[in-house]
């Protein structure tokens, strides 16, 4: 049995005052050929909301719900956080759990699928971090959770509460954050999305129409993405005489920035322009039943050795 004596929660991070909006974007995208203009109208996503992504609050709250899971069942285990772009970082994190002793931890990312942005990219950032380390604990990944019940039904839960927000009739549109076509990992990616929706439709409402779209897209425009939109999918469904549209962001697992201003701004205005009924559903977050998720999983990883 492997014995991990930590969980380590691995998350994204984000700014949580104006001046942090364009160093965590920079960090974001060091390398990564995203066009300045891109980065500037996103800074202006952040500072309509004073500067601060929820996401920050978001991992806190989760951390404090994992350990209040982990305390009721007995397992007395540490939990640590650290992000990939922002304070708390990773690094700072890791060498924070060596100087407590930590030897061997699990990590939990609030990330649910396979795919470069979703699963390796987390795991790259992860080992980098543990080299800037001297001693720094072996930290193992969790395996992809998108498929597991605990991530599934609080969705579907969700989902129907927003259909029951539009009229009868409405289609489900579900969405995730679009990654460049030539990304690694984008077919499983894809197959995997396709996956947690038909879950999510069957358990929800067996014989609405759905749909699979993306949001959040950036690169320079050259570059081939995941299509369609989600602000062009609506106008389809205006133009076909759908009543109305339930979105479900499957893509992630809590409701930060992409789903704030994405989603409950520039996809409900498009929609509000169209006269097209519009509900979104929340994610995850600190849904009971997710927050057991590290638990479980984590007691998977130790019966499978
Ligand atoms: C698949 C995927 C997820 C879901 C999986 C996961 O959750 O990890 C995700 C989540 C997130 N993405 C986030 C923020 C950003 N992503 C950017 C840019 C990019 N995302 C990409 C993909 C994804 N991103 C890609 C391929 C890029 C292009 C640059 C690159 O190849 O890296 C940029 C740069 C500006 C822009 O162009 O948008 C920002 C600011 C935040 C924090 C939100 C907050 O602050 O609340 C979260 C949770
Ligand atoms: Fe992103």
């Amino acid at each position: 049995m492997t014995a991990y004596d930590a969980l380590l929660l691995v998350s994204f991070g984000g700014p949580e005052g104006p001046d942090e909006v364009m160093p965590f974007l920079e960090n974001v995208t060091r390398g990564r050929n995203v066009p300045r203009a891109r980065l500037e109208s996103v800074a202006e996503h952040y500072h309509l909301f004073g500067g601060v992504s929820p996401i920050n609050r978001q991992c806190r709250e989760l951390k404090a719900a994992i350990e209040a899971d982990l305390a009721g069942h007995g397992v007395e285990l540490p939990v640590y956080w650290g992000n990939r772009n922002w304070e708390p970082y990773l690094a700072d994190t890791v060498r924070r759990m060596r100087d407590d002793g930590i030897r061997r931890a699990a990590a939990f990312v609030t990330s649910a699928y396979s795919g470069y942005s979703c699963s390796d990219q987390y795991v790259e950032d992860i080992e980098r971090a543990r080299q800037e380390v001297d001693g720094a604990p072996l930290i193992d990944k969790l395996p992809v959770y998108c498929l597991r019940p605990e991530f599934v039904e609080p969705l579907a839960e969700s989902a129907r509460e927003a259909l029951d927000q539009v009229p009868s009739g409405a289609h489900l549109v579900f969405t995730a954050h679009s990654v460049p076509l030539a990304q690694p990992g984008r077919a499983d990616y894809v197959a995997e999305l396709n996956q947690v929706a038909a879950a999510v439709r069957d358990r929800v409402a067996p014989d609405t129409p759905w749909a699979l779209v993306y949001q959040s897209r950036s690169g320079p425009p050259s570059q081939p993405w995941l299509e369609p939109d989600v602000r062009d999918h609506l106008e389809e469904l205006h133009k076909a005489g759908v009543p109305g549209a339930a979105v479900v962001p499957i893509g992630f697992v809590s409701d930060h920035m992409e789903v704030k201003f994405d989603l409950d701004v520039e996809a409900a205005q498009r929609a509000a322009e169209l006269g097209l009924p519009f509900a979104r559903a929340a994610t995850p977050g600190t849904h009971p039943r997710f927050v057991t998720l590290p638990r479980r999983l984590l007691r998977a990883a130790q019966d499978a050795e």
